[in-house]
């Protein structure tokens, strides 16, 4: 166990390669005033305890960093791709060296056991790494169209300046799957993580200016969301917006983009089916529903969401279910041998709450857990809920907890016909050994991702993103970094 004093945690926002606090209150007025807006309590969820605080940067504060992004903007795309490489390479070497206090900090702001966090942290860095690679960044062709002595070039251009808006549930990697490629690209960044997570974002931005990463190039901004996001939306200078978080916010801010054409990447809530069929493998299926469902404790947008179970092994699979996750561990996420963290506030866990009480209020059963647990303010206990159906808000919503309804079902077409009228569409997971049966569910589910036979499917080498209320665009692999290019056609004539 560790305790929270041993982190020294960096309180002030970087903006242009210089840490800076706000300006908000520094009249002589406004600094009697007795409350100080100027900055932003977090606190760790384990404890409720205040670990630090961040600075709540004012609109001109934002404005100074915009024109700062886009000086440095039109010096970084000069520097040699395989250069901006290779302080890629010394940024996520600094990473893995530090991974050890990196997920201490993650795990105190976040809450998850400390072997999650230091495995989103060698996520986080992954990303990092495969932007790297000057090889993903090849895109420019000579098309053999044009009459001699013409050509026809078509190269790829940096956008330009970029901001990324990032949740609380992953505070290192959603943070780097954006800010790789757009460097690695040539564009510089603006970040803003969420309140609640912001030290990990500012221990990562502190390294990256160890490895060189210019002033400018990484920015990472603290504040209302409001006040960043309105500027950051409102700016015409910053050319793209990526943001990662729920479905309302993405709408909010596509909107917002609109009068200035933004381009946008949109990574939104998730509600993945994990579909158990009748010729699974139900001892493998019941350990990719421990991954996927309970990693986190259910706080991640690609967790499965409500399992649906063919009846001829429903019973099987719930008792196997319910028997490894009785033995699931609660505690803080610095303790050994823990595997559910706290959830990250009291709003998430009143959500939960009231999803398993209009479950049971339509009829499900309470296999295990089903309330918070007695002993700690902000956990909820893992459950599992059986005869779930359809019309149930935690089958129908993102539940973003550790709370498994199993939905009974015997006809195939049925099921896939009521998954296609879900809003969201990000990842699916099912449990099958005949091929057949492998092939038609991977193709008609209506989601961006496909876990067959696993729970586990992130990579930083493959392409992350949703359809319908999920988003738009992809991050990692080859396609993330067309997020971060334009296109751009050269007729070369004599
Ligand atoms: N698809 C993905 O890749 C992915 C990954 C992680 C999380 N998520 C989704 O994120 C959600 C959980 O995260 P959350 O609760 O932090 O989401 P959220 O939408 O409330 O917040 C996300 C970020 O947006 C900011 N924000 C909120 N309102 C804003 C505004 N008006 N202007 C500018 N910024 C604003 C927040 O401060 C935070 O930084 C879940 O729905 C989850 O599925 C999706
Ligand atoms: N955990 C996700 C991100 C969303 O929560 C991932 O696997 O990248």
């Amino acid at each position: 166990m560790f305790a929270d004093s041993n982190l020294a945690l960096r309180q002030q926002a970087l903006v242009n390669g210089v840490w800076v606090s706000s300006t908000k209150n520094t009249t002589a007025s406004a600094t009697e005033s007795a409350v100080d807006d100027s900055w932003h309590e977090v606190v760790n969820p384990a404890t409720q305890a205040v670990i630090g605080r961040v600075p709540q940067l004012t609109e001109a504060q934002m404005e100074d960093c915009i024109s700062a992004a886009e000086a440095a903007f039109y010096q970084w795309r000069e520097v040699p791709a395989k250069q901006r490489c290779a302080t890629l390479a010394r940024w996520h070497a600094a990473i893995v060296a530090d991974r050890e206090r990196l997920a201490r900090i993650l795990t105190l702001e976040q809450g998850k056991p400390l072997a999650e966090a230091l495995g989103e942290i060698d996520y986080a860095a992954s990303y990092i790494q495969w932007y790297a690679q000057p090889a993903v960044l090849e895109r420019s062709a000579v098309l053999p169209y044009g009459d001699t002595p013409t050509s026809m070039l078509v190269v790829s251009e940096p956008i330009g300046v970029c901001a990324a808006i990032t949740p609380w549930n992953f505070p290192a990697a959603m943070i780097t799957r954006k800010v790789a490629p757009a460097l690695a690209a040539g564009c510089s960044m603006i970040v803003k993580p969420a309140p609640d997570t912001p030290f990990t974002a500012l221990a990562l931005a502190e390294l990256a200016l160890e490895a060189g990463i210019p002033a400018g190039v990484l920015n990472v901004v603290t504040g209302e969301a409001e006040v960043i996001g309105g500027t950051l939306t409102r700016s015409a200078k910053v050319r793209k917006l990526s943001f990662t978080g729920s479905t309302g916010v993405g709408r909010y801010l596509a909107a917002a983009c609109a009068p200035t054409l933004k381009r946008l990447s949109l990574e939104l809530g998730g509600n993945a089916p994990f579909i158990v069929c009748e010729d699974a493998d139900v001892d493998a299926a019941v350990q990719g529903a421990l991954d996927s469902k309970f990693r986190n404790a259910g706080q991640t947008c690609v967790c499965a969401n409500a399992f649906y179970v063919h009846d001829s092994v429903y019973e099987a699979f719930a008792d196997k279910l319910v028997a490894r996750v009785k033995k699931l561990q609660l505690g803080r996420g610095d303790e050994a041998e823990v595997n559910i963290g706290p959830l990250i506030n009291e709003a998430a866990l009143t959500k939960v709450e009231q999803l398993v009480a209009d479950a049971v209020a339509q009829g499900a059963t309470v296999r295990c857990g089903g309330a918070r647990w007695a002993e700690q303010a902000q956990w909820f206990v893992p459950t599992v809920l059986t005869e779930a159906t359809q019309d149930m808000r935690c089958v129908k919503e993102e539940i973003f907890g550790p709370v498994a309804p199993l939905v009974r079902y015997s006809d195939e077409a049925g099921l896939l016909a009521s998954l296609r009228q879900q809003e969201a569409g990000l990842a699916a997971y099912f449990y099958s050994q005949q091929l057949g049966r492998i092939q038609r569910l991977s193709r008609q589910l209506e989601v961006g991702m496909v876990g067959v036979n696993t729970g586990l499917i992130s990579d930083a080498a493959v392409p992350f993103g949703g359809v319908k209320a999920s988003g738009m665009g992809r991050e990692g692999g080859q396609q993330g970094i067309e997020e971060y290019l334009e296109t751009k056609y050269i007729k070369l004539s004599q």
